[in-house]
């Protein structure tokens, strides 16, 4: 998401944020039932983030990026204010930002380059953080984070955990506070999770809401009941501490009697280190009892620690790598239809941002129609989307449930043009048939126009045509022809001089009289192809009789969307079509869909406002292959298969794609194959390129 918004914007922006996160973090924080998943939320903090770095200025003074956690103003337990504040962790999602916190501490230090940096490694355990308060070797106050300044006195309720130490060994400092994790194992959860379900009870959404729910409990019996765990990873209030690093004060800690990480080591190093540790927890963690979202990574040197201090709410000196999210949860907000140049109609789901491999996702593709009913997803549906590598996110799954709720429309007209949209038999893409006139197609359409095999027209690249479609100048192809108009407009353009001008008028002057085949062709109706055309142009001569014959079938047999009336086979206008060999109901269909619309006719009129095709007829000459019908095959040395298709139609010869009984001739170049093979059972005659060239040489 790029900050490409106003300052107002971002203003409203940023405070519907705060509210959002606000509400976010009580439902999560005070009432252990989060409404949306860590990979949204994060995505809104990256949000607000983001444009805070880009509006400093705009900064709330109730910002989420001031906050820790949830106020405890509504908790039936009792209030205890932390003398050491309890903080949260900065994130990072990918290598880079790891090496940019690197980066920023060794600026903030001021180290030598070169000078390797320790720091310590430790899985993210998913819990809630607590504090435990020891006073001469006794646990006096055990308290929740809350909003960092002020928790929930839980001193009864972890008494209830035997992880938790009551007295502490002989000679610890007579002050000390011990910050850990009170967390659930998996299976643990699983388990209250299936009797909560038998007893009717309320069921957690994850094991971190469930160890919160447990913990925070007013009658301490509840949390006896509770299989609860602790394991310690830091300290707060102290009135001494043991140790000159992060790792000789954890070793203390063990000492003590306190769980610590299993997978707490000591990484010495840069970027690549830390990532290597990173990836090997990553694997280690399908395996663990706990669920964890990330790696802990600190600074081991204490005082360097002091040196680097707080920012707003996390500690310079600590980052929480996290585990990107393959598959997230979020809501369909909206669903777009975008045209592409070829016509598709691709559906586009808009979500609501979700974190998903380190990336803010917005969007998914939705492919086509048939999968938006697969999915049977309708806007503010649930859905599990995934991300994999660098290929576009899809939707995997649809967590809303069918209701009452109308099933999405799939519309049946262009988006861009209004045109009517639709889907032939057997495909699942839903075309618009605007093609000339549809903005998203056209500049395509226009390429196709002017490419060689239809008018040929020199100097009209894609470029000039992207130019001259921005100016207005060009917009179907009849405007080609009036470009003459604009001489010195394109010359007032960089990079025109008049020789280049007058090339390209000159190349589009010479097109005045097209050939009927090409002309058609060049229109991009569906299935009227080069050859199409010409096997129409032949039948039909004029083009103009072909709009009058498919006009006939229209207005006699109607066509809406989705259903085209079939004239009956025995009909005189479509056998004209159909009789034709090569023809098929496809073109005839695909004939009328286009003249259906009234923008295609119009383009249609205008263009040959300004062009004349004359009559089409296949100029024949005498030659022994006159009247007979052959085939290509193989590779051919000297021309294109086109060419040699075209000199067979001048010889009168007709050229057919198989080798069927009704094949006179077989033309094989090297690396012919099963045509081969057939015309040798059929008996016939079968000639090499050198054998064509003589005849065509030999044709008069
Ligand atoms: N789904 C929601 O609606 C929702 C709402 C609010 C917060 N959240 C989740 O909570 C996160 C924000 O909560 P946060 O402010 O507590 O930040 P955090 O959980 O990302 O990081 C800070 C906490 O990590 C814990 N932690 C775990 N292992 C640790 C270790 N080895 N060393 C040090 N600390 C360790 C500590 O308790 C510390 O307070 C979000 O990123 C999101 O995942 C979700
Ligand atoms: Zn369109």
């Amino acid at each position: 998401m790029a900050v490409d918004i106003t300052e107002a914007e971002a203003a409203n922006e940023l405070m519907r944020l705060a509210r959002a996160i606000a509400k976010h973090d009580r439902l999560y924080h005070a009432e252990d039932s989060p409404e949306i998943s860590d990979a949204e939320y994060d995505a809104l903090v990256r949000r607000n983030a983001e444009l805070e770095a880009a509006f400093p200025h705009l900064v709330r003074e109730d910002s989420p990026s001031r906050k820790v956690g949830h106020a405890i103003a509504a908790s039936p337990l009792g209030k205890v204010t932390h003398e050491v504040r309890m903080m949260s962790l900065d994130n990072a999602f990918s290598p880079e930002e790891v090496a940019d916190w690197l980066a920023r501490m060794r600026r903030f230090l001021n180290l030598p380059e070169g000078e390797p940096l320790a720091l310590t490694a430790e899985d993210k355990i998913d819990g809630l953080s607590c504090s435990l308060r020891y006073e001469n070797g006794k646990l006096v106050r055990a308290a929740t984070r809350g909003d960092g300044q002020v928790g929930e006195d839980v001193t009864a309720n972890v008494a209830h955990i035997p992880d938790i130490p009551q007295t502490l060994p002989s000679g610890v400092p007579e002050v000390f506070e011990v910050r850990g994790e009170v967390y659930m194992e998996k299976q643990a959860f699983t388990a209250l999770n299936a009797a909560q379900h038998q007893a009717g009870g309320k069921l957690f959404a994850n094991p971190r809401n469930a160890a919160a729910g447990s913990l925070r409990q007013k009658d301490a019996n509840v949390t006896a009941k509770r299989p609860l765990r602790f394991w310690a990873h830091g300290w707060g209030a102290a009135s001494a501490v043991p140790g000159k690093t992060q790792s000789e004060v954890v070793a203390k800690l063990r000492e003590w009697g306190f769980p610590v990480s299993p997978l707490f080591t000591r990484v010495v190093g840069g970027t690549d280190e830390v990532v290597a540790r990173f990836a090997a927890i990553g694997k280690a963690r399908p395996d663990l009892p706990y669920d964890i979202d990330g790696v802990v990574y600190k600074l081991d040197r204490l005082d360097w620690q002091e040196r680097l201090g707080f920012v707003a709410k996390a500690p310079r000196w600590a980052l929480a790598h996290k585990f990107p999210a393959e598959r997230a949860e979020t809501t369909v907000e909206a669903i777009d239809i975008q045209v592409g140049r070829t016509g598709k109609l691709t559906p586009v789901g808009r979500l609501a941002p979700v974190l998903v491999g380190g990336v803010t996702v917005t969007n998914v593709t939705l492919h086509n129609r048939d999968e938006i009913a697969r999915l049977g997803l309708r806007v503010g549906d649930r859905v599990v989307i995934q991300r994999a590598g660098d290929v576009i996110p899809q939707v995997v799954e649809n967590l809303t449930r069918e209701d009452d709720r109308p099933a999405y429309p799939f519309p049946d007209h262009c988006p861009e043009c209004g045109s009517e949209a639709v889907a032939e038999e057997g495909e699942v893409d839903v075309r618009c048939t605007g093609g000339l006139i549809c903005p998203a197609q056209r500049t395509q359409r226009l390429e196709h126009f002017v490419s060689r095999k239809a008018l040929d027209i020199e100097g009209l690249g894609e470029k000039t045509i992207a130019q001259f479609f921005a100016l207005g100048w060009l917009e179907s192809p009849a405007d080609i022809f009036r470009l003459r108009q604009r001489r010195s407009d394109i010359l007032a353009l960089e990079g025109w001089q008049e020789k280049s001008v007058d090339n390209l008028l000159a190349a589009i002057e010479a097109k005045r009289a097209p050939d009927a085949a090409r002309l058609l062709f060049a229109l991009g109706i569906r299935h009227v192809g080069e050859v199409t055309a010409r096997d129409l142009m032949k039948n039909f001569h004029d083009i103009r009789r072909i709009r009058e014959a498919i006009d006939f079938l229209n207005e006699n047999f109607r066509v809406e969307a989705g259903a085209r009336l079939k004239p009956p086979k025995d009909d005189d206008r479509y056998l004209a079509f159909v009789s034709i060999d090569g023809i098929g109901d496809a073109v005839v269909e695909s004939l009328r869909d286009f003249f259906h619309e009234p923008h295609n006719v119009a383009v249609w009129e205008d263009l040959l406002s300004q062009v004349t095709p004359p009559r089409y007829e296949v100029q024949t000459v005498a030659s022994r292959v006159a009247g007979k019908t052959v085939v290509f095959t193989g590779k051919l040395e000297t021309m294109s298969r086109d060419e040699a298709k075209a000199q067979a139609e001048r010889l009168g010869a007709k050229a057919a794609g198989s080798v069927s009984a009704k094949t006179d001739l077989v033309v094989a170049g090297p690396g012919a194959g099963s045509k081969l093979k057939k015309a040798a059972e059929f008996g016939i005659e079968v000639i090499d390129e050198a054998g064509w060239t003589q005849i065509v040489a030999e044709a008069g």
